[in-house]
């Protein structure tokens, strides 16, 4: 052993064990814990005998009892020394606290030690490895692929972005692996418990938990977590209202019970050390409104019975194991109180690249990854579903299976929808009813409509009992409800449904679930549609309740913050995300184009009166929406900021294909500028929007800032661009091509006034475009392009365009990096600009050099009123040409100069002692 205490060698570390626990013996006494199991295996192995365990467990405190084995091993010798280390070493978990020293002092197990037996008795670390074990056992596959066609996670888990937002919603960038999940970065609450991840139907959230209880399992997950508690929400509603259980039951009986625990060590450990722990919850929209509906009493204890919702909500809170860490997942839009939040992370899908990378892995064979590659490119509206995970793999699947039973079959063209996309998969379930043993030879011809006649018995019945469930408001059915709608043994197998494993506590696998909840409004539609026997008008009984004013959703923080009021009144079906799929759903089953295949399903007679019924709901509501919606007077004209409603209303009005709805919705918008920011378009979206903007007469400025349009929305949009007068992308996740898209449609067309670009990807390549757009666009007056990855390069095509514009008035530039050498190039267009009122050029590297370029160029000019060069990196040496222009005679009226790196009190006294300057 060296002096530091390190083994130098094997051979000398046979020798040295002895030493090494006198020379650690105080760390080994305060970090030492599982005394048990240390005992066990000296005793199991004649290293100690009966009567000196005794000693050691008469000793009362754990530190003496430490101190007093180490007498004893030592006493017994080098060998004992050696192995009473090797314990440590080989129970992992018990002696978490130990092994960084393990690796500081560089120990390496002899061969000799090596073959002799460890026994792990202690119940923590057991418990911890039964907890791991059933966890691997759990997430290795992909569930979703039905009863028998398990896929493994590792084989086709992909990433997919993860954004960071912070309490206002605002991007505070991204996730890169999801160890940072878990970890401090981006916390923006640090009192707050919860870790929020939002994301829309299907974009991969429970994937995402499956992803990380998989990596804690085989201890990937860079965590010093020991205990991992995993519940989907929606096992809290099957509870009754009258059940009452404990913490203990709740961690041990429905999650993961300890087998060896006698002196109840686990529980008073979780106690003792709630940081020690992860909860995930997933799917809390699921159960929202039966949380709206508690009545939530202030405090529970760990060891009361209580209901497990009110558990579930005390965990959350806080006010149980507090420090635990947990995440909680739900769909886009469930509002949470932000006191209880510590981190929000909003899931986006796949990127481009990401959608590459899951094609490779989805198809083994190069050339099924060629064609749906090049089918894929050629359908920018497909590319976007396809960017949500779920949507992505039906197609994926589907194009598969078609593609073996059909000679030629490709992906669906342009005009898909998301009906489409789920009939498409009905089709590929009820195909196995049609073609029971795999055929050799592929079938040339394909008829949907044989497949759903033939099918139409259990498709009918799924779908009763999807609707069933959902007026429920369940998404969970037992054998009996199955049963009853007719649904047989041989039926279950099709893949609509599959088996919910956690409630099999008491060893009935009867309880089952549709394959996806989305899927269940699909079949929720569908039962609306085929129903014969409920009056026709019943299809339009969901819509109702959804255009029914709603209330937000809320966590009950009331219980949170200890106030005694009581959560809102309960609705008797209160409107949710599910049950505007089924509606959007109900427009695609009923629309023109799906007659021909629907006629097979249900007279004809019954539905055309369906159809029409619909149509006429569709416009009437449009029409009431579009007049309710409040105008105000903005710089741009008349607008009005619509709401998430509108946008399920453009949505139903695409799955329609009705071009009657969309000329009628396009006409009327009465304003001149529509706000639809922050309302979580994503790019699929946009060819909804595109859908109805088509028919749109006049001009119109369109705001879809702080969305998820992507590029794949911009290509949608192209058609559009045309009548867009102000046209605000900011917060897209849009790169250069979207702009490439952007430049050819602006410059085409000239009207656009105002363009909106910040916090993007856009680099110099898309800044020379937008340079362009501004040179040939003579009423373009505002351009935001901040917070791009813009250099001098881009700098100088942008100053050099703005130079020559005549009508910019608004240039904001911030969060790039065009450095010095873009501040000159901006100097030179600033001297004597005619229009240029408002600039910031702050963040972004420029220095006293490019700031004096600057302060001397502004002397010249009478123009600029608002200058913001904040958060540069200006030292004092700049201050006496700004104090000069301070004085200078120039429109300057604002001049916003802070938070530069190197600046004194010099620069304030020189500036402040300009500030009785009139016009400053
Ligand atoms: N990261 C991913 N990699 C590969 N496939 C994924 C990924 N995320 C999701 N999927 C596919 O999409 C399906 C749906 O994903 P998931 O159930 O996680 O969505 P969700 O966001 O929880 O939806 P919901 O809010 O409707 O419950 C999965 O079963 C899987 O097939």
């Amino acid at each position: 052993i060296s002096k530091s205490g390190h083994f130098n060698s094997m051979e000398e570390a046979k020798v040295s064990c002895l030493s090494l626990l006198t020379y650690h013996r105080e760390l080994l006494v305060s970090r030492l814990r599982s005394i048990q199991c240390i005992l066990d295996n000296l005793l199991a192995c004649g290293f100690l005998c009966e009567e000196d365990v005794e000693i050691v467990q008469r000793t009362v405190t754990k530190t003496d009892q430490v101190r007093k084995i180490l007498e004893l091993v030592q006493c017994k010798g080098e060998e004992a020394c050696e192995y009473f280390l090797f314990i440590i070493y080989n129970v992992h978990d018990a002696y978490i606290h130990l092994q960084p020293w393990l690796k500081e002092i560089n120990y390496q197990p002899s061969k000799d030690v090596t073959v002799m037996k460890v026994v792990n008795t202690d119940p923590i670390s057991r418990y911890c490895e039964k907890l791991r074990h059933e966890m691997n056992r759990d997430t290795s596959f992909i569930m979703s692929y039905g009863q028998k066609e398990e896929t493994r996670l590792e084989d086709l888990y992909t990433d997919t972005v993860m954004e960071v937002l912070n309490n206002c919603n605002e991007s505070l960038g991204f996730l890169e692996s999801l160890d940072q999940l878990l970890g401090d970065n981006s916390v923006f609450n640090s009192q707050g418990e919860i870790i929020y991840v939002m994301g829309d139907a299907g974009v991969g959230k429970s994937i995402l938990l499956q992803k990380l209880q998989n990596l804690w399992s085989k201890k990937e997950l860079h965590t010093d977590t020991i205990f991992f508690f995993k519940f989907r929400c929606r096992m809290f509603s099957i509870f009754k209202d009258t059940d009452q259980i404990s913490l203990r039951d709740l961690l041990f009986k429905h999650n993961c019970y300890p087998d060896h625990d006698p002196d109840n060590e686990i529980f008073d450990y979780i106690l003792r050390f709630p940081e020690k722990v992860v909860f995930t919850f997933d799917g809390y929209d699921e159960i929202q409104e039966h949380v709206d509906l508690m009545n939530v009493p202030e405090v529970v204890s760990p060891e009361d019975k209580a209901n497990p919702l009110q558990l579930l909500i005390s965990l959350l809170c806080g006010k149980l194991l507090k420090g635990s860490k947990k995440v909680l997942t739900a769909r886009t839009g469930i509002e949470i109180q932000s006191t209880v939040i510590r981190k929000k992370v909003m899931l986006r899908g796949f990127s481009p690249a990401h959608l590459k990378i899951y094609i490779d892995l989805h198809f083994k064979e190069q050339e099924h990854r060629d064609l749906v590659s090049v089918q894929l490119n050629a359908s920018p509206y497909l590319c976007g579903l396809c960017s949500t995970p779920l949507f992505c793999w039906i197609v994926f699947k589907s194009f598969r299976h078609l593609h073996t039973m059909h000679d030629n079959f490709h992906l669906p063209d342009t005009c898909i929808t998301l009906t489409n996309i789920f009939l498409l998969l009905s089709e590929v379930f009820l195909s196995r009813l049609a073609s029971p043993a795999p055929s050799l030879l592929k079938k040339s011809t394909r008829c949907t409509s044989e497949t759903f006649t033939a099918g139409l018995r259990p498709l009918a019945a799924f779908a009763k009992l999807a609707l069933q469930s959902m007026e429920r408001g369940s998404f969970i059915c037992n054998q009996e409800e199955i049963s009853a709608c007719g649904l047989t043994e041989e039926d279950l197998p099709l893949g609509f449904l599959r088996p919910v494993h956690e409630i099999d506590g008491n060893g009935s696998p009867a309880t089952f679930e549709f394959l996806h909840i989305t899927l269940q409004s699909f079949l929720a539609a569908f039962a609306l549609v085929l129903d014969e026997q409920a009056a026709a008008s019943s299809i339009l009984k969901f819509f109702m309740e959804c255009s029914r004013k709603r209330q937000p959703f809320c966590l009950p923080v009331d219980f949170c913050i200890g106030s005694s009021s009581k959560p809102s009144e309960k609705k008797p079906f209160a409107p949710n995300e599910h049950l505007q799929f089924t509606n959007l759903f109900l427009c695609g089953l009923l629309s023109k184009t799906n007659t021909g295949l629907m006629g097979h399903l249900l007279s004809p007679i019954l539905l055309r009166k369906k159809q029409a019924l619909l149509k006429s709901y569709l416009s009437t509501s449009v029409k009431s929406h579009l007049h309710g919606l409040p105008h105000h007077s903005a710089s741009d004209g008349k607008a009005v900021h619509v709401l998430g409603n509108f946008l399920w209303m453009l949505r139903c009005i695409f799955e329609t294909g009705s071009k009657d709805i969309a000329q009628m919705t396009a006409k009327g918008i009465t304003a001149e500028f529509i706000k639809l920011g922050y309302c979580n378009v994503y790019s699929g979206d946009c060819t909804a929007l595109n859908f109805v903007l088509q028919h749109r007469k006049k001009l119109l400025g369109v705001d879809m800032d702080n969305n998820n349009i992507s590029d794949y929305g911009v290509m949608q949009l192209k058609p559009s661009f045309c009548k867009m007068t102000v046209v605000r992308l900011c917060v897209n996740h849009l790169s250069d091509s979207s702009i490439e898209i952007l430049a050819e449609e602006l410059r085409k067309h000239k009207v656009v006034k105002t363009l909106g670009l910040y916090n993007n990807h856009i680099t110099d390549a898309g800044a020379k475009l937008v340079a362009q757009i501004i040179e040939e666009c003579p009423k373009l007056r505002i351009v935001k392009i901040g917070n791009n990855k813009i250099t001098s390069v881009g700098g100088r095509y942008l100053a050099n365009a703005i130079q020559k514009s005549t009508s910019i008035f608004d240039v904001g530039m911030w969060g790039n990096s065009i450095g010095d050498k873009g501040a000159e190039e901006f100097a030179q267009a600033l001297r004597n600009h005619p229009s240029l009122t408002n600039l910031s050029l702050s963040a972004n590297g420029i220095t006293s050099n490019g700031g004096k370029c600057l302060a001397e160029a502004l002397k010249e000019n009478k123009v600029l009123r608002i200058f913001w060069l904040v958060q540069n990196e200006l030292t004092d040496v700049a201050a006496p040409h700004f104090a000069e222009l301070i004085q200078a005679n120039t429109g300057l009226s604002h001049l916003w100069y802070g938070k530069h790196t190197c600046m004194t009190t010099l620069t304030l006294n020189l500036l402040t002692r300009c500030l009785h300057w009139p016009d400053l």
